[in-house]
């Protein structure tokens, strides 16, 4: 998988969906397709909110806010470097995407989709992360999936991860040589 320089350079992606949903995982690979830096929006949050959901404590929007600034920052610097970047957020709900556009508005959002019970089963897998499963079900209820007019695409998770990297890779590529 291949794109030329001015189109990776120009990249700008967000990486979102619900904890477990394979942001990291897919999101580091999207970014090696592409040949852009990744970041692993976890790594911007300040340690109060890492201990809050590592307590068992959902984030709320004061709580988000500042992150997701962080977040739209660092994609716009990437931008304006012209190295372009691949960042691993959840974005949650519509209101964080918009905000992030603000900031950086070439973004585009590749929402990684997936049912409860499939979310269940790759967080309960994880032995080496902050983010406790009873947590899902606020992720869920805070949740508002990508719509159909916002800039990006809704990718099923319950496929390989090789079959979601290529197929996020082939509809970014695409819409970026349209
Ligand atoms: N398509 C897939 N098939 C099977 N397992 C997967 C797939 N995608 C991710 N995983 C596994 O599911 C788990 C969750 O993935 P990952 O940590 O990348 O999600 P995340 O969205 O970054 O989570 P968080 O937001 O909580 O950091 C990991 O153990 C990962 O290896
Ligand atoms: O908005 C949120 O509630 C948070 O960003 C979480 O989604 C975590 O950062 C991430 O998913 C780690 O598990």
């Amino acid at each position: 998988m291949t794109t030329n320089n001015e189109t990776s350079e120009g990249i700008q992606i967000i990486v979102m969906g619900v904890s477990g949903s394979g942001k990291s995982t897919i999101g580091a690979l999207i970014a090696g397709a592409l040949g852009v830096p990744f970041v692993d929006g976890d790594s911007l949050h300040p340690q109060s909110n890492i201990e809050k959901m590592a307590g068992g404590q959902p984030l709320n929007d004061d709580d988000r806010w500042p992150w997701l600034a962080t977040v739209g920052r660092t994609l716009a610097d990437a931008g304006r470097r012209g190295t372009g970047m691949v960042i691993a957020c959840s974005a949650l709900r519509r209101s964080y995407r918009e905000a992030i556009l603000e900031t950086a508005p070439r973004t585009r959002f590749v929402h990684l989709a997936g049912t409860r019970e499939v979310l269940a089963t790759r967080v309960e897998g994880r032995s080496d992360h902050f983010m406790p499963t009873t947590l899902l079900d606020s992720q869920f209820a805070t949740l508002e999936p990508l719509g159909d007019d916002e800039p990006g695409i809704v990718i099923n998770i319950d496929q390989t991860v090789p079959a979601i990297v290529a197929e996020a890779a082939a509809a970014l590529t695409e819409s970026s040589s349209a």
